[in-house]
């Protein structure tokens, strides 16, 4: 069965758009939960634009589903994960200017450095995710760094799927199954929506888990958090 990790990014964009406190970060996040969400995702970003590392505080105290902490690990990200040791920490190799995420580490060039990285976590009894572009180049190098899992980046799909190229999945699907014959487990995320979601968990197989924030919230805005929530977790049956 695949989980759904909702993206709480944009509900924190919201809510610094006005300075104040609505809507109120955790209380969305603890509804979210109750309308059937597996997991919360957050990525609080250096120059905190949307999630803030207080945010983070306040989330893991309050949330009952598995928390996904994703970043860059700079220094202040890793001390701030180590401190609320969530379930599953994502590292993403994102320019702290970077409009959004928008590439997969390049794990050849940077084993050991996630090695590294990776073994602190792991120390601390926290899974590991690594966001990687779907090549097989790459994910055989991510089980060299001791990840638990990669995290696909789908933008490239959402790309050719919104463009009528159905074939962009064929990438996605060949390392899924090497990653699951490495012994990888396996996430997903990044432009994923009610319109290609479907297509994904059918010609992808072993996906564990996709995190979902962008598309999500902006539907919701048409037909409602528990709605849409509930047509995700419909479509990833
Ligand atoms: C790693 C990933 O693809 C998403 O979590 C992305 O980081 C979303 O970040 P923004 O919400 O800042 O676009
Ligand atoms: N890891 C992907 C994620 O958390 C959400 O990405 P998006 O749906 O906001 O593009």
């Amino acid at each position: 069965m695949t989980k759904l990790s909702v993206n709480i990014n944009k509900i924190a964009t919201l809510r610094n758009a006005r300075g104040g406190n609505i809507p109120n970060v955790v209380q969305v996040a603890k509804d979210i939960e109750s309308f059937g969400a597996e997991g919360i995702t957050v990525h609080p970003r250096p120059d905190e634009r949307h999630i803030t590392y207080q945010d983070v505080l306040n989330l893991s105290s309050a949330l009952t589903t598995e928390f996904n902490i994703e970043g860059n690990p700079i220094t202040k990200f890793v001390n701030l994960v180590l401190q609320v040791k969530p379930a599953q920490v994502t590292l993403v190799p994102d320019k702290e200017d970077a409009i959004t995420s928008n590439a997969g580490w390049d794990t050849v060039k940077h084993k050991t450095y996630l090695k590294e990285i990776i073994s602190v976590f792991k120390e601390n009894n926290i899974r590991t995710s690594i966001f990687v572009d779907p090549d097989p180049e790459m994910i055989r190098a991510a089980v060299e760094t001791g990840a638990d899992r990669i995290e696909l980046y789908t933008e490239a799909y959402a790309v050719s799927y919104a463009k009528g190229e159905k074939q962009g999945v064929m990438p996605y699907a060949e390392c899924a199954r090497i990653a699951h014959e490495l012994g990888l487990e396996i996430n997903a995320g990044h432009d994923l929506s009610l319109d290609n979601i479907k297509y994904f968990k059918q010609q992808v197989p072993h996906v564990d888990e996709v995190s979902i924030g962008h598309a999500l919230i902006s539907e919701s805005l048409y037909t409602g958090l528990e709605k849409t929530i509930q047509q995700y977790l419909k479509l990833l049956k």
